[in-house]
């Protein structure tokens, strides 16, 4: 093991959960100190009355590739066009694909174009640009990496949204060429919910998905500005730092957990678990993905997650400690099983073996089977005053997020990247678009990284949930009530509702699949 795996520029970690102690400066931003629980944290908090900022912070930037069209860069791309736009920013942004890609014509759709210089193949975009936005799939950034450096020019800021491509280099013992600036700028959320929150936020001074940063390599002394510049482009309304190994972790990790893989996995445990309890399919479904996508990331989102178990009463509240107490520790060891297996490389290596096969083993469908179909059903017929809030399911659910929680805690991750990666995404970026329209248009939606691991994972949790938590909970396993009152007082609330306190003014809004009415999903 390398650890240890939360090591960010200027910190020093005293132990796990406390003394963590961010330190960066910024001459063009104002920064700002957060108590979460006994530790300390500088944040940069988001907004558009920061955009006149933008072109000091970008001071030497003609030029911004942004190579691939996936999730995010569709997404970063228009961002960082708008926002430098809306300032009178001389910068110009263009799209660099592969030969022959099919998102030419998606890229064209969206105003760039081969005419004006905005739109061109990969490396000619690269060779051109002076910040080189990295947005291919994390395995085609492990097997392009070496003329992707040698295309790049003198003087140019490499930027990633993630730290997959430094976790390759570590385990083949190579590195990032020293005479570059090496920074990445991580969105905390889907592609698709990082513009749609910008669109959102326009007339309200933002809103967006919050992003962590990391500055590996500052050879002109100017990469934290433009690295911060860069999240407030994309609409952050806040942004932490992080090391690229502390986010590799924390993301490949939390996407396997509560993000897709463990909800996946819960949802189809309970959908059969309530039908073999007497429900029909459909209230199977409601009291199992629609009360978890529909009734309780809502409560944590506006209240916290601790206000899931305050909100019930009597049974209710006892049916959720059972719940709760049976998943916590089953849910912590897979979760403990990622962790590891990110932290160690195995899983890096996973993905980077998945993406030379795919050519011949596509990722397969994930929502063919019954749960979805019978979810389809429940989504054309639903009444959103209406979704139960079940508290078996409840239990299941928020135990799952806080062993996530405790294992990122307990590997001295500091609480923005903790809170960000386990509760926010959950429940204000990836949920609303499994409660529109189902498992499979959240995880595709996410990266190649992401939805081959989370169909790696979630059977995993299905399979454990099933055989040692319900189990436990049919066989009148008692209430763990140590595990309760190590809930209640969990410090990760109090750091809850500080981020919340940063949470934008508005929230995610989606249109209804079978309507072109617009619904408010949070
Ligand atoms: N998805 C998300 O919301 C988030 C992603 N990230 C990170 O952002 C980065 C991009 O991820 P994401 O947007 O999800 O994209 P994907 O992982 O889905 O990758 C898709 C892009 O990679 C391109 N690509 C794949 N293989 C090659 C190749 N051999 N040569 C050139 N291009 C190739 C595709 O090209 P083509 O268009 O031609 O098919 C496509 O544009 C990753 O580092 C990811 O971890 C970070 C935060 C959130
Ligand atoms: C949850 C998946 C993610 O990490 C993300 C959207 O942040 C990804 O890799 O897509
Ligand atoms: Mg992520
Ligand atoms: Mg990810």
């Amino acid at each position: 093991f390398q650890q240890p795996a939360f090591a960010p520029r200027s910190v020093v970690a005293q132990s796990s959960t406390s003394g963590l102690h961010m330190a960066f400066e910024s001459k063009i931003f104002e920064t700002q100190e957060v108590t979460f629980a006994d530790t300390k944290e500088i944040i940069v908090k988001g907004g558009r009355d920061l955009f006149p900022l933008l072109p000091k912070a970008f001071e030497g930037i003609e030029k911004i590739g942004v190579i691939g069209w996936g999730s995010q860069a569709p997404a970063q791309a228009q961002n960082l066009k708008d926002s430098l736009k809306e300032v009178g920013a001389d910068i110009t942004v263009s799209i660099g694909l592969r030969e022959g890609s099919s998102s030419f014509e998606e890229a064209k759709d969206c105003g760039f174009s081969e005419e004006d210089g905005t739109l061109g193949e990969m490396f000619s975009v690269i060779k051109e640009s002076d910040l080189v936005v990295l947005l291919i799939s994390d395995a085609a950034q492990a097997k392009l990496y070496k003329e992707i450096f040698a295309a790049m020019k003198p003087g140019a800021t490499l930027g990633l949204s993630h730290g997959f491509l430094l976790g390759h280099l570590d385990s083949i013992g190579e590195k990032f060429p020293e005479n570059m600036d090496v920074i990445a700028v991580c969105p905390k959320g889907m592609g698709p919910s990082v513009r749609r929150l910008y669109e959102q936020g326009k007339d309200v001074n933002g809103a967006g998905i919050n992003s962590s940063f990391a500055v590996h390599q500052d050879v002109s002394g100017k990469a934290t500005e433009l690295a911060l510049g860069w999240g407030i482009a994309l609409g952050s309304p806040f942004m932490f730092e992080t090391s690229l190994r502390s986010e590799y972790c924390s993301d490949i990790y939390g996407e396997r957990g509560i993000l897709l893989g463990a909800v996946h996995g819960i949802v189809e445990s309970l959908y059969r678990r309530y039908q073999r309890q007497g429900m029909s399919p459909e209230q199977a479904f409601l009291e199992s993905s629609e009360s978890i996508t529909g009734n309780i990331v809502k409560i944590i989102s506006t209240k916290g997650i601790k206000a899931v178990y305050e909100s019930l009463d009597g049974d209710d509240k006892e049916t959720f400690q059972k719940a709760y107490s049976a998943s916590y520790k089953p849910a912590k060891e897979i979760l403990q099983e990622i962790y590891d297996e990110v932290s160690s490389g195995n899983e890096i290596r996973t993905v980077i073996m998945h993406g030379a096969r795919i050519d011949k083993y596509p990722v397969g469908k994930i929502d063919g089977t019954d749960t979805w179909k019978v979810g389809e059903k429940v989504r054309a017929e639903r009444d959103e005053d209406k979704i139960p809030l079940n508290p078996f399911t409840a239990g299941v659910y928020v135990a799952t997020m806080m062993a996530q929680i405790d294992v990122l805690l307990e590997e001295g991750h500091p609480y923005s990247e903790v809170v960000n990666e386990s509760v926010i995404e959950a429940v204000d970026s990836l949920c609303p678009y499994m409660h529109y329209r189902g498992v499979a248009f959240m995880v595709d939606n996410c990266s190649f990284t992401a939805k081959t691991g989370s169909r790696k994972w979630a059977p995993r949790f299905d399979y454990i949930l099933d055989q040692l938590a319900y189990t436990a909970v049919d066989n009148g396993a008692p209430v763990n009530e140590q595990l309760i009152a190590d809930f209640e007082k969990h410090s990760v609330h109090q750091a809850v509702e500080e981020c919340c306190k940063l949470r934008p003014a508005v929230d995610i809004s989606l249109f209804a699949e079978t309507s072109t009415k617009e619904i408010v999903i949070q």
